[in-house]
């Protein structure tokens, strides 16, 4: 029994015990420890969720991790890593039914270091330096471009004819929408060490979605890195900028006039450790621009002179002269608001701790501000009816719909209704165009493609943050529109009848177009909404959004442009926005591979020569091996002809003959076989400069091609009235490609046929008949000749 006697030897005994065992006491005390922190920081890391059930052979499914960052905002997703091989509903529920692990707030203390600027200008010296004055510009709808188009002329006559000539080096125009932003505004050109750069900048300003907003978020987001030194531009000799805008609707510098000008000049004068050469310009485009600009000039002219003559930037302005600028930008936070710097991440602070010795003492307990809170950015309409891309698109015959969509009836759907041919998708799938609908949910996108003939004016951005309209009015306001146009084929002449009925029930739709349609939030929605119309759905995607892409539910046929087979390359023609573009291409890669069985996967290709087809046969194989698609379809790319193909240095002589595009297939299709993978030449649309690979395990029947669908069957087996032959631990889970397998490839389409159907009379554009000669081309052959006449049409 327990007796006050023991109780009272307790701690003697204790002490004993102390003392003879103290040492494995305190190393089971130790390892204790070490488990329970192991085991905390194990279930803290990322769990992985596998939706389904472990597969049974023969697919074989990899995990594509999906980063935090790849996430749309809003998406409410705890588990970092999906297993994308699952029935769609699946994935769709299991996105939808975890929320987002919050983040408590650090609670950190420690001294915030001023980020004030002390940097010294370049050394220049006038001997042995030269001056590249660069005069950077944006324009969407011409205004900035025509008048820097004037202003670089006269500056650069003026570089010639002035006094310091010798100095000067011929001032270069670029335009923002074509040059990489990180080349040139995380540290100035790096090429010869005595050439020292003086930057120019002209821009408008929009109070809706533009380019003009990655450009000022790309100087935001360098002043912000706290890898990048605060002010990395200053090793500019200076800068100004002159801003276009407009009076009329914005009156005042408080309700808008040259907003955006205003913030680009504030984010260089902190890039630049205050090198503001010539305070900033503006001009009223109704009224006093031509003015306004040419005293600027005079004024930039100016200050080029100073630093010609060695004397810096003069009074007031750092790097040369007394730094005796007001400290006002220094006070405002990275945001421009006002408000202290807020500092979420130690690894934060100890960059700030050796950037500075002033440190100001800060209480890092608050997570928020306690000063003005911010109000959440209200979002906007993708493309208002003001804005010039609206003007623009509406120009070329789209319809938009809502404030992100748009709708187009190709010229194919016109040639079909004329029974003058299909596109290419007609002879590869069997899709005849004219009960086509070409469409897409977002107009914008997240690449500024060198063959898009959008710049400048396309809405981009990275994240989707508009106005969101529901899925029901796009599919109402597309097919509308798209039943609009073609009754207004009705007079044509030489409209068959028979196709124009046809053509009022929708059979397909073509989610391409121009922009990224699972950019869109609710693209599953209008996908199902699409197929319980019965209308099959091809999907092209840019491959920059994995966690969209792994969330999809089963379409028709799922494209991934495949503009290029390596990083380099990639940059160059796709221009991407997200600095982790590869990452992102390669995942995107990964979850078509797995998904392969669930739906018709393709590779779509587009050529261009003289950026993504020489000697890069082998980096397409590579991609091809990573993804195995079904199909992978090879195009020449289709010559615009606009301004902006030829500002993003896009000519006639990128466009490839069809024989080079032929080619370019022989050799990827070796290249392919000699891996051991089975693909095959399965059809071809020379019309369209096109030529489709297929996997030949899959699409081949009785010895035969058979790349067409079976569109009956897909319904049928979307509907669930015929059951599908995907199988997981022994149960049907779904349907196959296999499944919806159409008739055999037409023998008119297979390769060395040509592609063109017989039925359909062929018709030639006035004088681009296969006798015509092209300038410049006299040596080719008529096969040639009218090839390359039709890649440029398309
Ligand atoms: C939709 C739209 C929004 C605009 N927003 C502003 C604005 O917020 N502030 C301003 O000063 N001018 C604004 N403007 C006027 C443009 O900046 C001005 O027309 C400029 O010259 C356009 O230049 P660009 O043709 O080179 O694109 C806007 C114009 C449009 C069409
Ligand atoms: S992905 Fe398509 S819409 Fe976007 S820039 Fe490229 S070609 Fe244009």
């Amino acid at each position: 029994m327990f007796s006050l006697d023991g109780l009272g030897q307790l701690p003697a005994e204790l002490l004993y015990i102390w003392h003879t065992h103290r040492l494995p006491i305190l190393l089971s005390a130790v390892s204790l420890a070490v488990v329970v922190r192991l085991t905390v920081y194990l279930r803290s890391q990322r769990e992985k969720i596998s939706v389904s059930p472990a597969p049974s052979s023969p697919i074989e499914k990899q995990v594509v991790e999906l980063k935090d960052e790849w996430l749309p905002e809003n998406t409410t997703v705890t588990s970092l890593v999906l297993t994308v091989d699952n029935h769609a509903e699946e994935d769709t529920n299991a996105i939808a039914s975890i929320t987002r692990v919050k983040k408590g707030p650090k609670t950190v203390k420690g001294k915030k270091i001023s980020k004030k600027i002390t940097a010294a200008g370049p050394a220049f010296f006038q001997k042995t330096d030269k001056i590249q004055p660069l005069i950077f510009f944006q324009s969407l709808s011409g205004t900035t471009e025509r008048y820097s188009a004037q202003f670089s002329k006269v500056l650069s006559e003026w570089t010639i004819g002035c006094d310091q000539s010798s100095t000067f080096l011929e001032p270069k125009t670029l335009d923002l929408s074509y040059i990489e932003h990180d080349d040139y505004f995380i540290s100035p050109p790096k090429s010869d060490p005595n050439i020292k750069h003086f930057y120019i900048i002209l821009i408008p300003s929009y109070n809706i979605d533009t380019v003009l907003d990655i450009f000022i978020e790309s100087l935001k987001e360098t002043h912000n890195d706290f890898r990048i030194d605060t002010a990395p531009l200053s090793g500019l000799l200076g800068y100004s900028v002159f801003g276009f805008g407009d009076k009329e609707g914005w009156p005042t510098e408080e309700e808008g006039f040259c907003s955006q000008a205003r913030e680009v000049d504030k984010w260089l004068a902190r890039l630049t450790g205050k090198k503001r050469a010539y305070p900033l310009g503006m001009g009223d485009v109704k009224s006093d621009t031509e003015e306004r600009l040419q005293e600027w000039r005079i004024g930039v002219q100016e200050a080029l002179v100073e630093v010609a003559e060695g004397r810096g930037l003069g009074e007031g302005v750092p790097g040369s002269g007394d730094p005796a600028e007001s400290d006002e930008e220094d006070a405002e936070d990275e945001d421009g608001n006002g408000q202290a710097a807020r500092v979420d991440d130690v690894e934060d602070l100890g960059s700030m701790v050796t950037s500075s010795s002033n440190p100001i003492p800060v209480d890092f307990t608050s997570y928020k501000s306690k000063s003005k809170s911010r109000p959440a950015p209200v979002p906007k309409e993708m493309v208002p009816i003001t804005s010039p891309t609206h003007a623009a698109l509406t120009k070329q015959g789209y319809s938009i719909i809502g404030s992100h969509s748009g709708v187009k009836i190709c010229r194919w759907t016109k040639s079909a209704l004329r029974g003058r041919g299909s596109c290419y998708k007609y002879s590869f799938y069997g899709i005849a165009s004219h009960l086509c609908m070409e469409a897409t949910p977002s107009l914008s996108c997240s690449n500024k493609c060198v063959f898009c003939w959008r710049h400048g004016t396309n809405p981009v951005g990275t994240t989707w943050r508009w106005i969101t309209d529901a899925p029901e009015l796009i599919f109402d306001g597309i097919t509308a529109a798209h039943y609009k146009k073609i009754k207004m084929m009705k007079g044509v002449p030489g409209v068959r009848a028979e196709r124009f009925a046809e053509a009022m029930r929708i059979r397909h739709c073509a989610l391409s177009l121009v922009g990224e349609p699972i950019f869109y939030p609710h693209i599953n929605e209008l996908l199902s909404i699409m197929h319980s119309n019965r209308i099959s759905t091809f999907l092209v995607c840019n491959a920059q959004h994995p966690a969209q892409l792994a969330s999809l539910i089963p379409v028709t046929q799922l494209y991934v442009s495949i503009d290029a087979s390596n990083k380099d390359s990639l940059r160059k023609i796709d221009r991407p926005l997200h600095r982790d573009f590869w990452e992102r291409f390669c995942a995107c890669l990964d979850i078509l591979r797995n998904r392969r069985f669930e739906q018709r996967t393709v590779f779509r290709l587009t050529l261009v020569k003289g950026f993504n087809m020489a000697e890069e046969v082998k980096g397409y194989a590579d991609l091809v091996e990573r993804a195995l698609p079904g199909f992978v379809e090879v195009k020449g790319v289709t010559y615009c002809g606009t301004s902006a193909a030829g500002s993003a240095g896009l000519t006639m002589q990128n466009v490839p003959f069809y024989e080079e595009v032929a080619e370019f297939v022989t050799e990827l299709e070796k290249e392919l076989n000699s891996r051991g993978l089975s693909y095959g030449i399965g059809a071809e649309h020379a019309h369209s400069c096109c030529v489709l690979l297929a996997d030949s395990t899959r699409f081949r029947k009785d010895g035969r091609w058979a790349t067409r669908i079976d569109f009956e069957r897909f319904f049928d087996l979307y509907e669930g009235k015929v059951e599908g032959s995907r199988l997981e631990g022994g149960k049907v889970v779904g349907w196959r490609p296999e499944d919806y397998v159409g008739d055999e490839t037409p023998e008119w389409a297979l390769w060395g046929n040509g592609g063109f159907d017989p039925r359909d009379q062929r018709v030639w554009r006035k004088g681009k008949g296969p006798k015509t000669e092209i300038e410049g081309h006299e040596g080719m052959n008529d096969k040639t000749k009218q090839d390359r006449v039709t890649a440029l049409e398309f």
